[in-house]
């Protein structure tokens, strides 16, 4: 039996214990089922009616349900689908599931089957296929907008028009080289050249959005680093109002990377905790500081922790004095080594100071002066790294590329128009500039599905959820 041809089943709701638990079906033998777990013949379509449940084999009392029968192809995926509203728990759902999986024909769904069968269906395109997983796991408003846009289609609209453009210009190529016309001296590859020209620069400008919409799609990383016992663990606990890392006076305390999630402002962030770096004691710690490092790599945003005290000269003891002068020269050599003028510089511990001024730094963009135990300049602070979050993923051209799927697909239609753009106009051969077109045209066709995609859709959805 083709696989399509299945029936498949699965928990759609949430796992645990719940007001109502959902479980869905779909396929062609879904009301077959139905008849066999309820002994009664189906509600008519879209009218929720209470059944009640049995096992099919057994006989025993499932649970007393609301049934919706969507009939193909009006569903979600396009077949017949059967919804069973469960009375939530775990018992329930489970008892239900056992009873469903007895039934010939039908099967547990894959991850993401249900949406994958609606693309199968042709009732929605790939970008609109991920966005429906991307609006399960938005986690910010920033994300929930973005996945509703590319949901409703504003994204593979504009590369199913950047394929048209293509095919439609492969398809001219491949008319003059079927029939050259002897009174149009043109060249044809000359002719396109413009409407070609403005496509490469569309495509590009696409991909010149310094990944704003990826970022907004995964989250922007902030990661804390420094030297052991400057307060990293405290600040990540204070910005995240969570008790999620130890704080000791002991140096050395985080061996291990901690992260918790943020929404700032509706944008999504992790903020994330390092081992405090230094020459480590044992094998563990220097494990825990390469893991630091690491992190500071493929930060988005990193944030330099100091002892405010150890890095002044003159701290205005006289109340009269200026404000103290922070030397910065003498940081840890790892640190100095990845530092770059886009880091976040805080000074921490300033609750030791005399006279400590707390908050941003005049004429410094991104040097803070706080105290996390005081509580002094966190605000300023945490003001400062939400803005820099919606900066870095607020998506000035929407609809944003979301995904490095649909960015290397793009890449490649990209280098195959400018080859065609290379291609010396005295010494060009039509067949390989029709094969350039040919081959961009197919590159963003992979990207909302139209071609080529039976060997990537295991990978397009195994990342959903069972049920979805
Ligand atoms: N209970 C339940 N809630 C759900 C879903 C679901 O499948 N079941 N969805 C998904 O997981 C989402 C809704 N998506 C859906 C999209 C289309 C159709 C559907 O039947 N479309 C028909 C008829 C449209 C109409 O009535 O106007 C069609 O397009 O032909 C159903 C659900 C979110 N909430
Ligand atoms: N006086 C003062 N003490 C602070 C401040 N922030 C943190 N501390 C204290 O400094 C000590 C170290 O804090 P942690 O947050 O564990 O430091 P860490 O940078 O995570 O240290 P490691 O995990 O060892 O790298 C604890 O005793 C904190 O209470 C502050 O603003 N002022
Ligand atoms: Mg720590």
């Amino acid at each position: 039996m083709d696989a399509a041809q299945d029936s498949i089943f699965a928990l759609a709701s949430g796992h645990g214990r719940a007001g109502v638990s959902v479980v869905r079906l779909s396929g062609p033998r879904v009301m077959a089922a139905l008849a066999s777990l309820t002994r009664k013949s189906p509600p008519p379509p879209r009218l929720a009616s209470v059944r009640r449940l049995y096992d099919p084999q057994s006989g025993a009392l499932l649970d007393e349900a609301l049934v919706l029968v969507f009939a193909a192809p009006a569903s979600f995926t396009g077949e017949d689908v059967v919804e069973l509203h469960l009375h939530g728990g775990r018992a329930v759902v489970a008892s239900v599931l056992e009873g469903l999986s007895k039934i010939k024909g039908l099967r547990g769904a894959e991850p993401g089957e249900f949406t994958r069968r609606a693309f199968e269906q042709g009732r929605m395109d790939l970008t609109e296929a991920e966005a429906i997983n991307d609006l399960v796991m938005a986690q910010t408003a920033a994300q929930q907008q973005q996945a509703l846009r590319q949901m409703g289609g504003a994204l593979g609209r504009i590369y199913e028009d950047w394929r048209q453009r293509l095919m439609h210009a492969y398809a001219r190529i491949e008319a003059d080289i079927d029939f050259p016309d002897e009174d149009l001296p043109e060249d044809i590859v000359d002719t396109l050249r413009p409407d070609m020209m403005r496509l490469l620069d569309e495509i590009s400008t696409h991909l010149g959005d310094d990944h704003r919409g990826e970022r907004l799609r995964e989250g922007v990383s902030i990661v804390l680093l420094g030297a052991p016992n400057v307060g990293k663990s405290s600040l990540l606990n204070a910005l995240s109002k969570k008790d999620a890392a130890i704080v000791s006076d002991i140096a050395g305390t985080t061996r291990d990377v901690i992260e918790v999630q943020m929404n700032l402002l509706g944008y999504p962030a992790s903020l994330i905790d390092t081992a405090g770096i230094r020459e480590a004691g044992d094998s563990i710690e220097s494990e825990g500081v390469r893991r630091a490092l690491d992190k500071a790599h493929q930060a988005d945003i990193r944030v330099l922790l100091l002892d405010a005290a150890a890095h002044i000269i003159g701290d205005g003891d006289d109340p009269g004095d200026h404000a103290p002068v922070f030397d910065l020269s003498h940081l840890p050599a790892d640190l100095v080594r990845l530092r770059d003028d886009a880091d976040i510089i805080l000074l921490n511990k300033a609750d030791q100071l005399t006279h400590p001024p707390y908050g941003r730094q005049p004429g410094e963009e991104r040097l803070f002066v706080i105290s996390v135990t005081a509580d002094r300049g966190i605000a300023d602070l945490l003001e400062a790294l939400s803005h820099r979050v919606m900066e870095l993923c607020d998506v000035r051209e929407a609809p944003a590329l979301t995904r490095i799927r649909h960015r290397q697909a793009l890449e490649d239609a990209q280098a195959c128009l400018q080859r065609y753009m290379q291609a010396d106009a005295e010494h060009r051969d039509p067949v390989l500039a029709a094969e350039d077109i040919r081959m961009a045209a197919r590159a963003v066709g992979r990207i909302t599905g139209q071609v080529d995609v039976e060997s990537m859709l295991d990978i397009v959805f195994s990342s959903f959820c069972i049920g979805k």
